[in-house]
């Protein structure tokens, strides 16, 4: 028997608080928490944790969002955050605004060194509006206190091809994003006495820093995607992956 046919009557998770659509990133019961965090890069970012032990098997939690098809998906893949849950070939659901989605948007892809502990199976749900649904289920015991995570790559129906490059081929994109940034640096330094007399923040510096740094990695992305003829949503795998 497979994980999708031992899930419960899905009605019941559709009543659960954490597919209830619109709840905040506070959102906490007596089974998830969403907690907020310093990522790598040094931006906040949220993650699901578990507030007690959880068997294995057990579901979480509904991804709710807009229904999307592949075209209309593919320009959210270049945002920073990818809130996009592929359920067929042509059907994705698109959790980015969390008024229109549950607290699930928020788990995260195991990061260097963690293995996923969770991952998502469908279940038509009929009567109640949604056509379909995807649900977070645990894939072992977990403790209290640890993170929920599943590899992106797995989301059910996902046929995209996953594009894994080498650690010379990520060191060579990193480096080059970095000597970008760098060189932003430099020439904002130069004209640092202006921006000053313009009252201009620290936080407005970042944003800059960042948007060229996001923009020399799209250009980075879109080379090696030249050089390989991967299709766009597998760069989803090779950011997390770096
Ligand atoms: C579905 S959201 C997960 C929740 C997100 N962390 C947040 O703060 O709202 C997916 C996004 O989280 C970030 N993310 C998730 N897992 C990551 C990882 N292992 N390393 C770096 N960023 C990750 C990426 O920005 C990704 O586009």
């Amino acid at each position: 028997m497979s994980l999708f046919d031992r899930m419960p009557d899905s009605r019941l998770v559709v009543a659960s608080a954490r597919s209830v659509v619109g709840v905040d990133h506070d959102f906490e019961d007596d089974v998830i928490a969403v907690r907020r965090f310093v990522d790598i890069q040094g931006d906040r970012c949220s993650g699901l944790f578990a507030q007690r032990d959880i068997d294995d098997e057990v579901p979480i939690g509904g991804c709710i969002g807009k229904i999307l098809n592949r075209q209309q998906s593919l320009g959210l893949c270049e945002c920073k955050r990818v809130y996009l849950f592929q359920i067929t070939d042509n059907r994705y659901i698109d959790a980015s605004d969390p008024l229109q989605s549950s607290v699930i948007r928020c788990i995260n892809h195991p990061r260097v060194g963690e293995e996923p502990n969770a991952t998502f199976v469908k279940r038509a749900v009929k009567g109640l509006g949604v056509r379909r649904r995807i649900y977070a289920v645990t894939l072992r015991k977990i403790m209290a206190g640890e993170e929920l995570l599943y590899m992106y790559d797995e989301t059910p129906g996902d046929q995209d091809q996953v594009t894994v490059i080498n650690r010379s081929e990520v060191r060579t994109a990193l480096s080059k994003c970095l000597s970008e940034v760098a060189q932003l640096q430099e020439e904002l330094a130069d004209s640092k006495a202006v921006l000053e007399e313009h009252w201009v923040t620290a936080a407005c510096w970042k944003r800059q820093c960042t948007r060229v740094a996001s923009s020399a990695a799209r250009e980075e992305r879109d080379s090696i995607r030249k050089r390989r003829g991967s299709s766009p949503t597998s760069w989803k795998c090779l950011v997390y992956r770096l």
